[in-house]
């Protein structure tokens, strides 16, 4: 009888972790290759979970692909560690076991930039040994990434008709990493034609039989579940499960009823764990007829903040907009910081925008100093977001902070690399990039989390994004705009330009996009400020009139702040007539110059109007 078979009327029992024993064992390398070097042991294992009562054995193969033994210098032993593999697997099962090879999913829940074109690759070289050996089936095991697993499962069923077992991994309770619902994601692996499907890893017997709640029986295919042994902790930097083994005994009766007829464990669990569920199902048939709970649906309001403004890339539209970059500070205090606020709202700028620990050095939380300024003072503050200090739990955090304060204008960034900044070892954590940022935030504004959980409420994220023309091949940033702008940017604000004929080229290079810009501007405070910009911002580049015009007025430091401002006003001049949006940057906190600006461009303004009229 084949394993198929066997499930119409049983249920089986599979094996539980090999990665865990080996690691108990102090087992630090690469568990595959001791297919190769220590055969004995991995038969041992083996062993251990058949008489335990497994009777569905998985190779030891979980990593042994091209993409993961690359990791220990081992991408040439493929054929041979899968071989060895299947071979110790089979000594060990005789007639008592099926032997499935297992292949784990590659891309895991980290976003990376592995191709599916690479996986394929990876994969098929895999998959090809572990069925020219004559394994039982195939398990296709721990994987987060859906599209990977379907793209997978389809090579399998092209290759072979034995048994397919595809177990996806969850994000969270009965949903996977790209939102998809779990029963959703079921009958697609059955459409494709999936023998076994099921839910292994990542979580614990708890949160599987809550998802498993949601899903009906399959209409052909028969169910599997291979959770962990517990959520895990970290102890001395290694993931440790709860042992429970009695725990196992329960959950088994209760993943029957769910209609499960393959059970097994994973990370964590031991032949201990499989012996108390192999005890506790012994002699029961599978279910053929399960309730299922409804899918939680819940409510996403949409919510009226109170003092609602207009959002910025709404006004840049309708009208001529000042927004100014005034930094929270880099030492405690912030009277100066909140008078300058203060003097920039008074000068009439729609907002004062706070950087997100620039140049990555720490500053004053930003969503401190926002919040400040709107509530004490209804000032409108923009806060910049960046992808280098927070993981993808901060940043959700933080987004659900700024809705909560009324704080709706928010920058999606990358955010200067922490090189450069006061802590330079400081991990950067880039878990999205700027374009995922946007996304997120867009979906936000949606009432969806970035797991595709609801919010309970929408957000009003109005959402600007960068835009750095100081590049040599502007033609390449504007196709990144036009990337930005497809993840839901709603306009740009650039870096700071010191160059009125560069102006005009990001006026000739844009004037196609749907979204507004803001044209940054910066006056300069010194000589030493300009050759420090001119030789050390990468990408900025000062004319020689312009450096020659600051060392000149350098004698007397506030002679070289006029000629800052000088030189400012000439590039907002051309700014205005292309641009509805001038975005000023605070030098140095040094708000009296951005405010002088602010006058400036409101006056031309009104002249402008003047002319108009008469
Ligand atoms: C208006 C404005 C405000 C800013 N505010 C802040 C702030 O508050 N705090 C702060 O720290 N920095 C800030 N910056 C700096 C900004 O984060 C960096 O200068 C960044 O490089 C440009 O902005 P971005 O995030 O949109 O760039 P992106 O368009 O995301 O590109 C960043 C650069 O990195 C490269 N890149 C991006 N992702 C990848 C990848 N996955 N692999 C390889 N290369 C990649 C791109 O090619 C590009 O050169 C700001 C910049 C601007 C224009
Ligand atoms: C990391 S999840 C997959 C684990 C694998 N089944 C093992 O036994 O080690
Ligand atoms: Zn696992």
């Amino acid at each position: 009888m084949g394993l198929l078979e066997e499930l119409e009327t049983k249920i089986l029992i599979g094996d539980g972790a090999i990665g865990t024993l080996l690691h108990l064992h102090g087992i630090d390398s690469c568990f595959e290759e001791l297919n190769l070097s220590k055969p004995d042991q991995i038969k041992f294992i083996h062993e251990a979970y058949i008489e335990a009562g497994a009777n569905v054995i998985q190779t030891n193969t979980y990593g042994a692909n091209y993409q993961k033994l690359a990791r220990y210098g081992l991408e040439d032993s493929v054929v041979e560690i899968n071989k060895a593999a299947v071979t110790i697997a089979k000594e060990a099962a005789g007639n008592q076991a099926y032997v499935v090879g297992t292949i784990g999913g590659i891309r895991s829940f980290q976003k990376t930039t592995i191709s599916l074109e690479e996986i394929q690759r990876s994969f098929e070289e895999q998959l090809t040994v572990l069925l020219d050996q004559g394994v039982d089936g195939i398990l296709l095991e721990t994987y987060y990434d859906f599209e990977e697993l379907k793209t997978v499962l389809q090579i399998v069923k092209r290759e072979t008709n034995k048994p397919i077992i595809a177990n996806v991994s969850l994000h969270e309770v009965g949903v996977l990493q790209d939102g998809t619902h779990l029963a959703d994601a079921f009958s697609e692996l059955e459409n494709l034609g999936a023998d076994v499907i099921g839910i292994n890893c990542r979580l614990g017997p708890h949160h599987m039989i809550r998802s498993l709640e949601e899903v009906p029986l399959p209409k052909k295919a028969y169910l599997s579940v291979y959770p962990n042994a517990s959520l895990p902790e970290y102890v001395e930097g290694r993931l440790v499960y709860e042992t429970h083994e009695d725990y196992f005994r329960e959950s088994a009766r209760l993943f029957r009823l769910e209609g499960v007829r393959l059970i097994g464990g994973c990370c964590g669990t031991s032949p201990k764990h499989i012996k108390a569920i192999s005890e506790a199902l012994r002699g029961l048939p599978p279910v053929t007829d399960k309730s299922v709970k409804n899918r939680q649906v819940e409510i996403t309001t949409e919510v009226k903040i109170p003092n609602h403004t207009t959002p910025i890339h709404e006004i840049v539209k309708s009208r001529r907009s000042v927004i100014v970059e005034l930094d929270p500070p880099k030492k405690l205090g912030v009277q100066k910081f909140i008078q300058g606020a203060k003097a920039l709202h008074q000068a009439g700028v729609d907002s004062v925008t706070l950087a997100d620990n620039s140049l990555a050095s720490p500053r004053i939380s930003n969503l401190a100093c926002g919040s400040i300024l709107k509530q004490q003072f209804n000032i409108n503050p923009l806060i910049h977001i960046t992808c280098r200090d927070r993981n993808l739990i901060g940043l959700q955090s933080h987004l659900m902070g700024l809705h909560t304060l009324g704080l709706n204008e928010v920058l999606a960034v990358t955010g200067d690399p922490s090189k450069i900044g006061d802590f330079p070892g400081a991990t950067s954590v880039y878990d999205v990039s700027s374009f995922d940022l946007i996304s997120l935030i867009k979906q936000f504004n949606e009432g969806i989390s970035y797991s595709g959980k609801s919010l309970g409420q929408k957000t009003n994220f109005s959402i600007a994004a960068a835009f750095n023309p100081n590049v040599r091949h502007l033609d390449k940033a504007v196709k990144r705009l036009e990337k930005k702008i497809d993840c839901g940017a709603d306009y740009f604000i650039t870096q700071p330009l010191y160059n009125e004929k560069q102006i005009i080229d990001v006026y000739e290079h844009t004037k196609h996009l749907s979204a507004p810009i803001y044209i940054g501007i910066m006056p300069l405070t010194s000589a030493r400020n300009a050759n420090f910009i001119h030789h050390e911002i990468p990408g900025i580049t000062l004319s020689q009139s312009i450096r020659e015009r600051m060392e000149n007025a350098d004698q007397d430091p506030q002679k070289a702040q006029e000629e800052g401002i000088a030189i400012a006003k000439s590039l907002i001049d051309v700014a205005f007539d292309l641009f509805n949006g001038i975005y000023l940057i605070t030098p140095f906190l040094r708000y009296e110059m951005t405010v002088e600006l602010t006058n400036y461009i409101k006056n031309k303004e009104l002249a402008a109007i003047e002319r108009k009229v008469h």
